[in-house]
């Protein structure tokens, strides 16, 4: 995957397709890829973090996924960063030595979440361990809260990380604290780091901010919309940006309201694009039929600025 150019733009958050009997189903990563590409205008992929169910897969399904994903995106894709945060480091610092080996163009890591580090320093500990099994690759951390637990601010984790980690390029900034991503773009002076915005409903307000871009689950199946807001926002024509980001909101704060979560996303990206991504592992449960009916209703009842 090199040359590589800086990641900027839109990342989809993969899901992993499963058989109906909860296997992982590489056969259609291949069209996965062509449907993001060519439909949705999506040429950068994070693969096994949240809505890829990562941290519910073995290692070697993990590794299974990351080579499928690598080979079928030769030549279409621009950027596959591989998700290797586990709960073990040992686990981790083998996927990380893993995602170099195959050429994977970036690693991201959560922190861990059942024994938390506590402080930066513990977190920072954690992540050095695993980025250096991976010497040559980009690293980003993956500031999750909300699912992890650990709370540590991401402008004070910054602060001399590249000291610890020299491969550390950026954050997958998955909160709704928008200080702290500004205080973090406002001390990235010489841009030498990216933040790459995780809550798709308010993209809008990250890009005001200064993120270089976004991943996201619904970026699967709204990634042309997404687009064409980031189009619109560079133009600038914030009007028709906002009208693209309220009509995203109207669709997830509708199904928001239902219920929703990885085990949803897998639905609506199954009928959106076709492509059958299966049932998701447990404790997740398959999104109801009722779920499935509204939310298409929904989506389909959507006028977009474009026409569609
Ligand atoms: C909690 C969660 O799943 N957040 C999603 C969002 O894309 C989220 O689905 C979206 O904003 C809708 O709420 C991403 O941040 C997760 C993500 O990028 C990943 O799969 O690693």
């Amino acid at each position: 995957m090199t040359p590589r150019k800086k990641l900027e733009g839109l990342v989809a958050a993969t899901v992993t397709p499963m058989t109906p009997d909860g296997q992982i189903n590489l056969s259609v990563i291949h069209q996965y890829v062509d449907y993001l590409v060519s439909e949705q205008n999506v040429k950068n992929i994070f693969v096994n973090g949240t809505t890829g169910e990562g941290l519910s897969l073995s290692i070697q399904e993990r590794k299974q996924l990351a080579e499928e994903w690598m080979c079928q995106g030769k030549d279409k894709l621009d950027h596959v960063i591989i998700h290797v945060g586990a709960l073990s480091l040992l686990e981790s610092q083998e996927l990380a030595r893993h995602a170099a080996a195959i050429d994977a163009s970036g690693i991201a890591v959560i922190a861990p979440s059942f024994f938390k580090p506590r402080n930066k320093d513990e977190l920072l500990g954690f992540l050095q361990k695993v980025a250096s099994e991976a010497p040559t690759v980009p690293f980003y951390y993956y500031h999750i809260p909300a699912l992890t637990g650990v709370k540590i601010r991401v402008e004070e984790l910054l602060d001399g990380i590249r000291e610890q980690i020299p491969t550390f390029q950026g954050v997958k900034f998955s909160d709704t604290d928008l200080l702290d991503l500004a205080q973090c773009i406002n001390k990235n002076e010489r841009e030498q780091f990216v933040f790459l915005y995780g809550v798709d409903e308010q993209l809008l307000s990250a890009l005001a901010i200064g993120t270089n871009g976004a991943v996201g689950s619904t970026y699967n199946y709204l990634g042309r919309k997404t687009n064409l807001m980031l189009q619109a926002f560079a133009k600038p024509d914030l009007a028709l940006a906002q009208k693209y980001q309220f009509l995203m909101g109207e669709f997830l704060s509708f199904v928001i309201k239902l219920g929703f979560g990885v085990a949803q996303t897998k639905a609506v990206m199954t009928f959106v694009s076709g492509i059958p991504m299966g049932p998701p592992r447990l404790p997740l449960v398959s999104a109801s039929e009722e779920f499935i009916a509204k939310a298409k209703a929904k989506l389909e009842s959507i006028v977009w600025p474009d026409g569609d």
